[in-house]
């Protein structure tokens, strides 16, 4: 393991919220970046981490040792000048104009938010599908005003788009261009954060409708599974290649974990049969698991042979959540292939996506 000198300095913008929570976990103990800043807003900010989330720190786990008495400070970038990479957690309120002025002092910035998502210069990625896209940064830090020597801008996709895309990635590596996807998503309540949805709504209930989330998934696909231009200074968002997508979402009674049931069509035909579909599945191999980061999961697809299966409650914690589980793969009357796909909404589909994103752009350079 690389000595504490070694090792990068990160901070956690949003540190004490839901997904904030699990970046503490997985960067407490981390080989190569040593957790040196927490921020959260001006309510927390001044205490130590154990008092700023008293009554609401919601793992299974302790708070880590050598965290329980950090300073939570204000997210401005002159609290985390010591840092390299700062990971954001933040609600997508304040995420724009703070992960922008740490962009500015020459941070990276690893994000879960929404808000850079569809920013042309922002690498949109999920680790286990799109980690090419980072050969967008050199052209992103050359456009800003004043360029940044250092600083940047990756977010991860909304967590629903994740664990749809894994399979999605896989299918079309093997099989070429997607015609058709039509997914519903039946989305944990740990989704909307901390307290999130009133139990007197999800109770004995599902709710089904979550603001903006469809759109989100229609959208983010295209880019994630487009190509860069060849000149690497803008995204394809699937052009060469148009693919319908149509999503419709779920709010149900679950802690964690977002089940989604999955219908595609193939360009190419003859379209491949179920046999094909979970040989591809089973052999896809993502650039974080060939790098073996840290956080890659051991096979980045977990096919399921039992019919009633992935389930949230029996298959989230998988490979501490870092993979996608696919079962019932199958042919679809309508389209071609149907499967359904877990993804652990706070783990891969949002923390464990931004610490693999900085752990491969750390081994791919992007880091110095
Ligand atoms: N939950 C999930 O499954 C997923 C969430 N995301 C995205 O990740 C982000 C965080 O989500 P989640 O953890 O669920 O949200 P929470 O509401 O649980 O946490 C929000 C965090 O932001 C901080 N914060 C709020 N306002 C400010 C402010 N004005 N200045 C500084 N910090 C502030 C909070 O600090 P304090 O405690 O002091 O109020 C808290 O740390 C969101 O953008 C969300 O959309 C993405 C994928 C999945
Ligand atoms: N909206 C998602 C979580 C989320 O915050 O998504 P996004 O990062 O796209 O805003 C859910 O409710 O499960």
């Amino acid at each position: 393991m690389a000595s504490q000198q070694q090792k990068l300095n990160v901070g956690v913008l949003g540190a004490t919220g839901t997904v904030g929570q699990r970046f503490i976990l997985l960067l407490a103990d981390h080989p190569q970046f040593n957790l040196h800043a927490l921020g959260a807003s001006s309510s927390s900010a001044n205490k130590t981490y154990s008092e700023a989330v008293a009554g609401r720190w919601k793992q299974a786990r302790p708070i880590p040792s050598n965290i329980q008495n950090l300073t939570v400070q204000e997210c401005r970038p002159e609290n985390f000048s010591d840092c390299e990479v700062v990971f954001s957690g933040l609600d997508s309120g304040p995420a724009g104009p703070v992960e922008e002025a740490f962009r500015r002092a020459e941070l990276r910035v690893f994000s879960n938010a929404k808000n850079y998502r569809q920013d042309p210069l922002c690498p949109l990625v999920v680790p286990l599908v799109n980690t090419d896209h980072f050969d967008i940064l050199d052209y992103q830090r050359s456009q800003l005003q004043p360029p940044t020597k250092k600083g940047f801008i990756v977010t991860n996709a909304n967590c629903s788009t994740t664990g749809m895309v894994v399979p999605l990635a896989a299918l079309e590596k093997k099989f070429g261009p997607l015609d058709k996807v039509i997914v519903q998503t039946m989305q944990a309540i740990s989704g909307a954060g901390y307290p999130g949805v009133s139990s007197l709504d999800i109770l004995d209930n599902i709710v089904p409708h979550i603001s903006g989330e469809e759109e989100k998934i229609e959208w983010e696909a295209a880019k994630i599974l487009g190509g860069l231009t060849e000149d690497k200074t803008a995204f394809d968002l699937h052009q060469n290649s148009p693919m319908k997508v149509s999503a419709h979402c779920n709010r149900v009674p679950v802690i964690d974990g977002h089940l989604e049931t999955v219908s595609v069509s193939f360009k190419n035909r003859p379209a491949p049969t179920p046999e094909q579909v979970k040989e591809a599945l089973r052999e896809f191999e993502p650039e974080p698991l060939k790098l073996k980061c840290h956080s890659a999961p051991k096979i980045a697809i977990t096919l399921h042979d039992e019919v009633d299966r992935p389930q949230p409650r029996l298959d989230r914690e998988w490979q501490n959540g870092a993979g996608v589980n696919v079962g019932r793969i199958r042919e679809c009357p309508v389209l071609d292939i149907k499967f359904v796909v877990l993804v652990n909404n706070v783990m891969l589909g949002a923390a464990t996506s931004s610490v693999m994103n900085a752990e491969v752009a750390l081994a791919k350079g992007f880091l110095s």
